[in-house]
């Protein structure tokens, strides 16, 4: 009998076999990869890899797309998130989720922030519900500019204040696993550095796993990179390994700008 690898120490995500398919298109093909707690890893590759769809299966947002099946199996603290008990409305406080284009909600800074815990119900006061809020915002490094005006619109904000603002909804459900798609694509330098410093800071609390097409963005915040090439993993470990001496041709030639 093959014996897996152990899984990575203090693996917080264990996926086996996993297979995406959009209809015909088999986009990811046999994935298996274990991902550490308490750490950030980064998964690279070209356009149309597979990237985007694998961080989906963690939280099951594939599960709204419409001819998209999952086969495999993946565990969160070793709990199947595919079972049948398992409910993706609860998995997604668990397992949370910044996309791309910021995209806060068109209600007020406070509203944004208190929406998940209050329909998950995490909050039983109105003072427990304004310190949740005050806490998310303070971690996602946004308190101090909003905090004169919680009541203002979410959308009236700049672009990098609300990625933070997404952050800061993202977090206030206390997830455990934060699932980051591109959170910087659309920011500029500076909010990209803010947004950077802040990924650096959550991850002693959380397992964040953020999809970047940036080598300097892997190489800054992650510590652990998976190389996706045509819907496999390619290679995947520590960041200044993979970035110094990979042991893939493909991720050689992809973090040397030779395709991509
Ligand atoms: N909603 C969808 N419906 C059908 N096919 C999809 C869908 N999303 C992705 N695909 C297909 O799955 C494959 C992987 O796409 P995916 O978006 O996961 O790649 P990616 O590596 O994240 O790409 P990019 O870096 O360009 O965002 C591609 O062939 C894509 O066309």
């Amino acid at each position: 009998m093959t014996e897996l690898p152990l899984p990575v120490k203090a693996a917080k995500v264990n996926a086996r076999n996993v297979q995406v398919y959009y209809g015909q298109n088999h986009a990811i093909k046999d994935v298996n990869i274990d991902i550490p707690s308490e750490s950030v890893t980064a998964f690279i590759g070209p356009s149309g890899c597979g990237k985007s769809t694998f961080l989906r299966c963690l939280n099951r947002m594939n599960d709204t797309i419409v001819g998209c099946r999952v086969e495999g199996r993946i565990e969160i603290d070793g709990e199947d998130i595919y079972d049948r008990r398992v409910d993706p409305v609860q998995l997604r406080a668990k397992v949370g989720m910044v996309f791309q284009k910021p995209n806060p909600f068109p209600k007020s800074i406070y509203d944004n922030v208190a929406y998940g815990p209050k329909i998950h119900g995490l909050t039983r006061t109105k003072a427990e519900l304004d310190e949740v809020v005050e806490q998310s915002l303070h971690k996602a490094a946004l308190w101090n500019e909003v905090k004169d005006r919680l009541a203002a619109p979410g959308t009236g904000l700049s672009g990098g204040q609300q990625q933070r603002l997404c952050i800061a909804r993202a977090i206030a459900t206390s997830p455990e696993v934060l699932l980051m798609d591109e959170p910087c694509s659309a920011l500029d330098p500076i909010a990209t550095a803010q947004v950077e410093e802040l990924i650096s800071e959550l991850r002693n609390q959380y397992t964040v796993i953020i999809v970047t097409h940036s080598m300097q963005q892997a190489a800054r915040v992650s510590q652990r990179t998976a190389m996706f090439h045509m819907g496999i993993v390619v290679e995947e470990g520590p960041t200044d390994k993979m970035f110094t001496n990979p042991d893939d041709r493909r991720t050689q030639d992809y973090i040397t700008g030779r395709f991509g």
